[in-house]
Formats: C-alpha cells, sequence, structure tokens
C-alpha cells in the first residue's frame, strides 16, 4: 500500500475520506507523525538538557583555574550578585577566599560588552609594583576620573599627572607646618572638649543608648570642614541636629557611587535625562557649591579687607602682624598661592581642592575609630591597657602641667577630663598599635583602584594589557597568614610593638596598605592618628563603652567600611578610684 505522508486534499471526495482503510492509514499516519514530532522535541529538550548540563560542568570546571565558575555570556557575574545579595557571608570575606584559592591575584570577568573585567589583587609584591616601582604606569584612570568628576573636579583624589602633583606638593608642605599642626590641635580640643564629651555626657544622665559612629561621623567631618574651608557645620552638637551641608555631602557621594554599578551609557542616559539617582546627584552637588562659593566669596572678602588693613597700617612689622591674622585652613593657603601662568586660582578649583579634602578625612577617622572601640568590647584587656598607658603619661605630668590642664578644660560639669597635648598623644605608644591593628583588620578604604597605562606584567606573572583596570584588597591584605602569620585573625596590637622596649613598629606600606602607599600615601595620616589617639584616649581615660547586647555589626558594601548598623553602645562613667590606682599620684 503506497502511503502519503500527507493527510488527504480538502478537494478529495467524503466517500474515500471516510472509507476505513484511508481512516486507518490516516490515523496511524497522524499516530507515527506525532510520535516523530514529540521524539524530535524530546530529542531537542534531551539535547538541550545535555546542552545544559555540558555548559554548568564547564563553567563550574573554570573556577579550578579561574578563582570562580564562568558562565556564557554573564561570565562571572553570578557569583558576585550571589556575593553582594548576602547568600555567603560578606563580600570582602567572599572575595579573600577567592583570592585565597588563587594565590591572592586573580582577574574578574563580567558579561559580554560590560567594563567589568579587573584584576583583583592582594600581592604585596604586586601593591608595591603598582603603587611605587610603576607608578605612572598605574593612575587613578579615565574610568574613576569620568565616574567621580562631576563631585571631584580636578581635586587631588581625582586628579592624575602635573594636576595632582601641584595640590600634593603644596598640601603637603601645609600639612607638615607648624600652624596647621595648630590649627589641628585647637580644632580637635574645641570638638572634644566642648562638644564630644558633653553629648557624651548627656548620654548618660538620660540613660540613653547611642550610636557612636554616627556621633564620630560628625566630629570628623566638623574637624575636617575646620581644617578644609576653616568653617564649623556644627554636625556634632546637642540633639544631633540634620545639617544641610552635610546632608547634601553624604546625598552627592551615595549618588556617585551608584554610577560604579551601572553601565556608564545608562547613568550617562540618566544624566542627561535628570532620573532617578542623578537627579539626586545634581540636585546635592549645587547644594554643595552654594556652601563653597559662599565660604570662597567671605573669605575673599575678609582677606581683602585684612590686606587693606595692613597696608594702611604705619607699623614696620606689617607682615608678622598680617601672618598673625591669615587663617591656615587650606582654602586660605590655596587663595594665597598662583598657578604655572602666574594667576591667582579660579573659584571651581579651589571648590574642587576644599571638597576633595572633605571626602579624603571625613569618614574614614570615624570609621576606624568605630570598628576600634567594638574590638575594645570584645577585647577589655586591651582597653585595660590603653587605660594604663594614658593615666601613666596623665600621672607623670609635672604640676605646672596640671595647672595648665585645669586653666584649658572647658567642661564645666566633668571634673575628670583631662586634655592631652600633642607630645603626650606622641607618647601612646600601645593606642597607635592598638589603632592600628583596628585598622589593620577593618581597613577604612576596603579596596582601591587604578587603570593601566601601558602593558605591563605583575611581579607575581600576570599579565596587564593597556586599559586594564586593577582593584587592590586592603581589607583581604590585613587577614593573610603569609603577611600576619597563623594569628591573622586575632586582635592582637602587641604584634606592633618590639618585643625587647615596647616600642611602636611600623611596618611597611605595601603590607599595611590601610594608608596606601608610595607617592599617593594617604597626607592626611599623621593628623588622622593624632586626631584619633586624641578621641580615643579622651573617651576611655573618662568612660567605659559598652556596646549594646546583641547589636548586629558588619560592614556596609560602600567605598569606605562604615559598620552597616552603626554602633550602639551605653557608656559607663570610669569610676574615680580605678583611675587613681593607675595614675599612682
Ligand atoms: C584612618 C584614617 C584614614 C585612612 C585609613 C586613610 C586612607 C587613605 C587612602 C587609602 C588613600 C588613598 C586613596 C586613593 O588614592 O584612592 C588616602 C588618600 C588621601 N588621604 Fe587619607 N586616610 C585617612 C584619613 C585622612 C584624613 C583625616 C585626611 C585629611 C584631613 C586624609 C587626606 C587624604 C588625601 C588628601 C589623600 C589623597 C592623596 C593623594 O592622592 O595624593 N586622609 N587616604
Amino acid at each position: 500500500m503506497i502511503t502519503t505522508p500527507h493527510p488527504p486534499h480538502p478537494t478529495n471526495n467524503l466517500t474515500s475520506l471516510l472509507s476505513p482503510s484511508f481512516s486507518e492509514t490516516f490515523v496511524a499516519e497522524i499516530f507515527v507523525s506525532r510520535q516523530l514530532f514529540f521524539l524530535h522535541h524530546i530529542q531537542i529538550l534531551e539535547l538541550f538538557l545535555a546542552l545544559c548540563v555540558f555548559i554548568t560542568i564547564h563553567s563550574l570546571r573554570q573556577k579550578k583555574h579561574h578563582g570562580l565558575p564562568i558562565w556564557p555570556v554573564l561570565g562571572m557575574l553570578p557569583s558576585l550578585s550571589f556575593a553582594v545579595l548576602g547568600l555567603q557571608t560578606n563580600l570582602y570575606e567572599w572575595l579573600s577566599q577567592v583570592l585565597y584559592r588563587q594565590n591572592g591575584t586573580f582577574l574578574f570577568q563580567g558579561p559580554w560588552f560590560s567594563s567589568l573585567f579587573c584584576v583583583i589583587t592582594s600581592d604585596p609584591r604586586n601593591l608595591e609594583h603598582l603603587l611605587k616601582t610603576k607608578f605612572s604606569n598605574f593612575p587613578k584612570g579615565p574610568y574613576f576620573r569620568d565616574n567621580v568628576r562631576d563631585l571631584l573636579g580636578d581635586g587631588i583624589f581625582n586628579a592624575d599627572d602635573e594636576t595632582w602633583q601641584g595640590q600634593r606638593k603644596t598640601a603637603s608642605i601645609e600639612f607638615h607646618s607648624a600652624k596647621f599642626r595648630q590649627l589641628t590641635a585647637d580644632s580637635l580640643f574645641e570638638l572634644v572638649h566642648a562638644r564630644l564629651l558633653p553629648v557624651l555626657e548627656d548620654s548618660i544622665k538620660h540613660s540613653a543608648a547611642i550610636d557612636l559612629q554616627d556621633i564620630l561621623l560628625r566630629l570628623t567631618f566638623d574637624n575636617v570642614c575646620m581644617i578644609a574651608f576653616g568653617v564649623d557645620p556644627g554636625c556634632l552638637q546637642p540633639g544631633l541636629p540634620k545639617i544641610p551641608f552635610a546632608q547634601a555631602f553624604e546625598d552627592a557621594t551615595e549618588a556617585t557611587l551608584m554610577r560604579f554599578v551601572t553601565p556608564t551609557c545608562l547613568w550617562k542616559t540618566m544624566r542627561y535625562l535628570n532620573l532617578g539617582a542623578e537627579r539626586k546627584l545634581k540636585r546635592s552637588i549645587r547644594e554643595v557649591d552654594e556652601f563653597a562659593d559662599d565660604v570662597i566669596r567671605t573669605r575673599k572678602k575678609e582677606l581683602a579687607l585684612l590686606l587693606s588693613a595692613t597696608n594702611n597700617s604705619n607699623a614696620s612689622n606689617d607682615d608678622d602682624k598680617k601672618n598673625k591674622h591669615i587663617r591656615s585652613d587650606l582654602l586660605t593657603v590655596f587663595m594665597g598661592l598662583k598657578d604655572e601662568r602666574g594667576e591667582a586660582f579660579s573659584d571651581k578649583f579651589l571648590r574642587d581642592i576644599c571638597v576633595n579634602f572633605i571626602l579624603a578625612g571625613r569618614d574614614t577617622s570615624s570609621v576606624a575609630m568605630s570598628w576600634f572601640f567594638w574590638l575594645l568590647h570584645q577585647n577589655p584587656g586591651v582597653e585595660h591597657k590603653i587605660l594604663q598607658e594614658v593615666c601613666r603619661i596623665v600621672g607623670g605630668r609635672t604640676s605646672s602641667d596640671r595647672d595648665h590642664d585645669h586653666e584649658s578644660k572647658n567642661n564645666g560639669d566633668d571634673d575628670e577630663a583631662v586634655v592631652f597635648k600633642p607630645e603626650e598623644i606622641k607618647k601612646m605608644e600601645y593606642l597607635h598599635a592598638a589603632l592600628s591593628e583596628a585598622l589593620r583588620l577593618y581597613p577604612s578604604v576596603p579596596l582601591d583602584h587604578k587603570e593601566v597605562v601601558e602593558d605591563d606584567i605583575f611581579p607575581d606573572g600576570t599579565i596587564l594589557k593597556k586599559g586594564t583596570k586593577v582593584i587592590y584588597a586592603m581589607y583581604i591584605m590585613g587577614r593573610m597568614e603569609a603577611i600576619w602569620g597563623k594569628d591573622c585573625r586575632e586582635y592582637k596590637p602587641e604584634r606592633w610593638l618590639r618585643s625587647s622596649d615596647g616600642r611602636f613598629m611600623s611596618e611597611s606600606a605595601y603590607k599595611f596598605t590601610a594608608f596606601n602607599g608610595g607617592p599617593r600615601l594617604c597626607l592626611g595620616k599623621d593628623f588622622a592618628y593624632y586626631q584619633m589617639k586624641f578621641v580615643a584616649a579622651s573617651i576611655i581615660y573618662c568612660y567605659r563603652v559598652k556596646v549594646v547586647e546583641n547589636h548586629p555589626v558588619e560592614p556596609k558594601l560602600a567605598l569606605t567600611m562604615y559598620m552597616k548598623h552603626g554602633l550602639k553602645v551605653t557608656l559607663q562613667k570610669r569610676d574615680r578610684a580605678e583611675r587613681k590606682k593607675l595614675l599612682n599620684i
């Protein structure tokens, strides 16, 4: 019998259609073709499943060589997404496990057609190579500069080459001048004794828990504005008010950060259309600019008045008089300088300089102190040793020192507070070690970024193509057994002290990278230590800081390592007898 592969043509007559032989054949044909159809689909399904299994096995096997599975199209993004969503421990811990598997360096491969390709390293040899030996081959680069330009302009943080060099040189001279040291000492005295301690005292009076991180953030924001702009925004005061400039600054940095996790073309389109985070950014930058313009205008008038007053004066020592009255904040210093063409800096450039310094010095030391107080809570032995050291130094004061202290104290109802002098702060070496140890485990800047100018090779053999982004992971370096030994995860200030005489020993900047290294070493490092030691010693001398039970503590994913939920603490006034015993006077 001849079978047709197709059903009868619709023009065939009805009898033939209904004949039994035809219908049997027809049903059989449909049955067979359906079977073939299902078989066909099952085969496709099987093939598809087999392909999926193959891709999965292949992708997972990549983990062995590349550190993470590499999926078609999406690259390593799925693993990163899981880590960011918190399905792993925390992002930094997850990254340290990957780096550990890859001997300290690996290439992160993002989705096709994205800019998410970068080399991530925690190898000290590579750090020395990129921060010092081949410094000029690893600038911040166009990707970083493009993302932060609207907020930071051409300021030091966002500048490379000559623009960076000029600012660095001037600011460096300023940071090491006696006048600047005086400014930092005076501003800190004012902030700690007239503002911080009264706010803490208030919390004891009301038996209230406070967010210590928030209070320290307010303190350092006010402090860095005093240094950069010569003005005090007043964030730290009773009632902890919202200050529009501080809020605008915070919003602007958060919205800028969003650009790093948004495809470039998308945030540029959003900026053009003034939508979402870009809208917020524009508004907050306008507020920051208004504040800066106002300060610059006022300062210019102030300087002009001062200049005309000294010009009209007949005194012979005019210059001395003028210098005495001129402020020593960064804005005033840069206003007195000229650019390479011999012209005064533009207001925009002055604004950029100040905004960059505020960004650099605003949160870094406060978050470091927050982690430090949390570590002390878990290590009461360390806290006791710090108190011992502080009391020994106070106990060693002469009677004239003590008179000075009573005169300068500006805190009526707290007769226990002492004002530490710069030379006393310098002597606090155990406290210095305890803060460095906190920064080792919780560096305020957990990751940093550079871009390769010309093809290069890292000392560990990693090949770097021109344009590659390099991320160096300070958080991970602080927890590497190869650098710090088997007890690398323990909080031990003693590791920073020489066993023979207990003096502080500094560590190579390419191993202890919290302050960066090479020509771009943090400019505020000495100031930051002074600030942190002054604040920490003043608090510890007066109070016991207790973290509220069950308060969750984890890092926030941001450019600076904030505590995600702040640091809720209660304070107890220290027993006078406890201190007396240690003071030994
Ligand atoms: C614990 C406190 C601090 C830490 C851990 C810290 C850390 C760092 C790090 C890692 C960098 C390199 C950033 C980069 O190039 O991407 C840096 C740069 C810088 N820091 Fe700090 N910093 C601290 C406090 C301060 C303070 C208080 C100031 C100023 C008042 C300051 C001023 C600067 C400046 C101006 C730069 C840029 C240097 C340059 O690019 O040449 N820092 N800091």
